[in-house]
């Protein structure tokens, strides 16, 4: 028998109210999508075309309207401690320092300020934060927060990561030194994560997979394997030779080169 997929949409659509109008807006149309154990999976599509939307559903955050979300073979129906978000906003305390931030939802989770500290300080160790533990948010850079909030996300020790445009607000080159942690990262402790960007290149050097979507309603138009060696390795593998091709086919997906016509 198969494993288990880590999360799973089983035909989901989402409805919003449209209350100006009347009626109602389709988000997302029967999107049926599955993760394994330990895989990244990148979904883009046009502004607009549902991807947050599919991601608070996954997280439990937003209801869905027909269709199922299961993580773990579970029933996902409210938000919980299996699933962790990250987003473009860091959303640090700003009166805890980076270390406390971090061991925040480990607090919540009842664990022994023993065992919180010493997984806080391997996961910003991981994250190369170690003299900063003791600083306060405000006194970090952009990139050296997106860390900070990358490595609380991860120290929940959740299933299933869901990344909503975690580095849009960062620098190219700062982006880069971020897409090598989250590599690194996920590769040593073996999350699963779906990760949403705008970024073709950054989906291409991050992913196992990437899912295209249409325009609204969302629906997934396409899947495509990244089938270059190196996943680990975000750096190395943006600069292999196949990455034009996929940028290419993206493109055409995404109806690009069109839409600036
Ligand atoms: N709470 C809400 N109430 C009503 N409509 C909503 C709500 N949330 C999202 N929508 C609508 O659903 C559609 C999908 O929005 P969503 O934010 O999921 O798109 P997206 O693909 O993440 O966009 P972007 O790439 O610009 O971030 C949009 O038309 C949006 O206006």
């Amino acid at each position: 028998m198969p494993d288990t997929p880590r999360i799973e949409f089983r035909n989901v659509t989402k409805r919003f109210a449209n209350h100006r109008q009347g009626g109602h807006v389709v988000a997302v149309e029967g999107v049926s999508l599955s993760i394994a154990d330990g895989e990244i999976v990148s979904l883009i599509g046009p502004s607009g075309c549902g991807k947050s939307t599919l991601l608070n559903m996954g997280s439990g955050l937003d209801p869905v309207s027909s269709g199922e979300v299961h993580v773990d073979g579970e029933l996902v129906t409210k938000p919980n401690r299996h699933v962790a978000f990250m987003l473009q906003k860091d959303l640090l305390l700003p009166w805890r320092t980076i270390i406390e931030n971090v061991e925040f939802g480990q607090e919540i989770q009842g664990l022994s300020r023993r065992e919180r500290r010493q997984r806080a300080l391997d996961l910003l160790g991981k994250c190369h934060l170690t003299d900063f533990i003791d600083h306060y948010p405000h006194q970090l850079s952009g990139g050296m927060r997106q860390r900070a909030a990358l490595a609380r996300t991860l120290a929940v020790d959740p299933t299933v990561l869901l990344m909503d445009e975690p580095f849009s607000a960062l620098d190219a080159q700062t982006k880069m030194v971020l897409q090598q942690d989250l590599g690194r990262t996920l590769a040593e402790t073996g999350k699963t994560a779906l990760f949403i960007t705008h970024d073709l290149v950054e989906a291409i050097a991050l992913s196992d997979r990437i899912l295209v979507m249409s325009q609204r309603p969302g629906r997934i138009i396409e899947e495509i394997e990244v089938d270059i060696e190196d996943r680990d390795n975000p750096m190395k593998r943006r600069q292999h030779p196949k990455v034009a091709t996929y940028v290419v086919r993206l493109m055409q997906l995404l109806q690009i080169e069109q839409a600036a016509a």
